[in-house]
């Protein structure tokens, strides 16, 4: 990874405000058991990063607290450093991975989650803070939000998806390419994506694409998807060099 900066290791000391890194996004698997299955989630997760994911959110949610945090722990554990590691919707999860001095890097919260301004409070600036948003009225109020509040946006569903039956209306590339044109900072595309969506999804102004069965799908080597949408998006095969400041 390549931007994400915190000088303290304990949850309750000053930290500096992380520079999250656009750079970041180009890439982001977002986890799924059951589709990983038989394999493990952070079995696939390491694959993945070794075939060149630039960043991983846990997902799980059909897990209570405790087993989503040990899920935590073994994702974040296997990954490191390499690049950053998220947690899907529970901030309560983040602040416990903290407290267990893992390297977690933030949480990703969606319109009906915890609001994004309380997320950004208790997990305070060094967290990395996204939030799902696809409508004007959505952008516009992460416009009113104070600066630094929200750090990347997650776009979606660019195509409908069986990964989240209760998705928002498909945007297609052009839903897509207006929704980014109106978000107000940096935005990744979600939702069906496929390889073959990566270049008109980069030209349509994505930082990246976040991806679930296209990579975990236990049909597939999640090492060689990876490196498959990594050549899509432009950047060749290559992976994080394990010498990242996460977090
Ligand atoms: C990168 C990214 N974008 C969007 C989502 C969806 O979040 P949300 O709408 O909160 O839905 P759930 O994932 O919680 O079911 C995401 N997780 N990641
Ligand atoms: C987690 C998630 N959020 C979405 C949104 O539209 O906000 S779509 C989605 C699942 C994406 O899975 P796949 O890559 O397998 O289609
Ligand atoms: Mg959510």
């Amino acid at each position: 990874m390549t931007g994400h900066q915190n000088t303290s290791e304990s949850s309750g000391e000053a930290r500096a405000r992380s520079v999250f890194d656009p750079a970041d996004l180009l890439l982001y698997h977002v986890t799924d058991g059951a589709l990983s299955a038989p394999r493990s989630v952070p079995d696939v997760v390491e694959a993945a990063v070794d075939g060149g994911v630039t960043m991983v959110q846990v997902r799980g949610k059909d897990l209570g607290g405790a087993e989503f945090l040990e899920l935590v722990q073994a994702v974040a554990t296997r990954v490191g450093s390499r690049v950053p590691v998220l947690i899907n919707d529970r901030v309560d999860v983040y602040l416990a991975a903290r407290e267990r001095g893992l390297a977690v890097a933030g949480v990703h919260v969606g319109q009906s989650d915890i609001p994004v301004s309380d997320v950004r409070a208790i997990c305070g600036p060094a967290a990395i803070v996204g939030l799902s948003a696809a409508q004007s009225t959505e952008f516009d109020a992460v416009r009113l939000l104070p600066e630094g509040t929200v750090d990347y946006i997650g776009i979606g569903a660019v195509h409908t998806t069986s990964t989240k039956p209760d998705h928002p209306e498909p945007l297609g590339i052009d839903g897509f390419r207006a929704a980014r044109a109106w978000c107000p900072v940096p935005a990744v595309a979600i939702g069906g994506v496929r390889v073959e969506d990566c270049p008109p999804l980069l030209a349509a102004g994505a930082d990246g694409v976040a991806v679930v069965s296209g990579i975990c799908a236990s049909s597939g080597d999640p090492r060689l998807a990876a490196t498959q949408y990594r050549e899509a998006l432009g950047v060749g095969s290559g992976s994080a060099s394990g010498e990242g400041t996460n977090p």
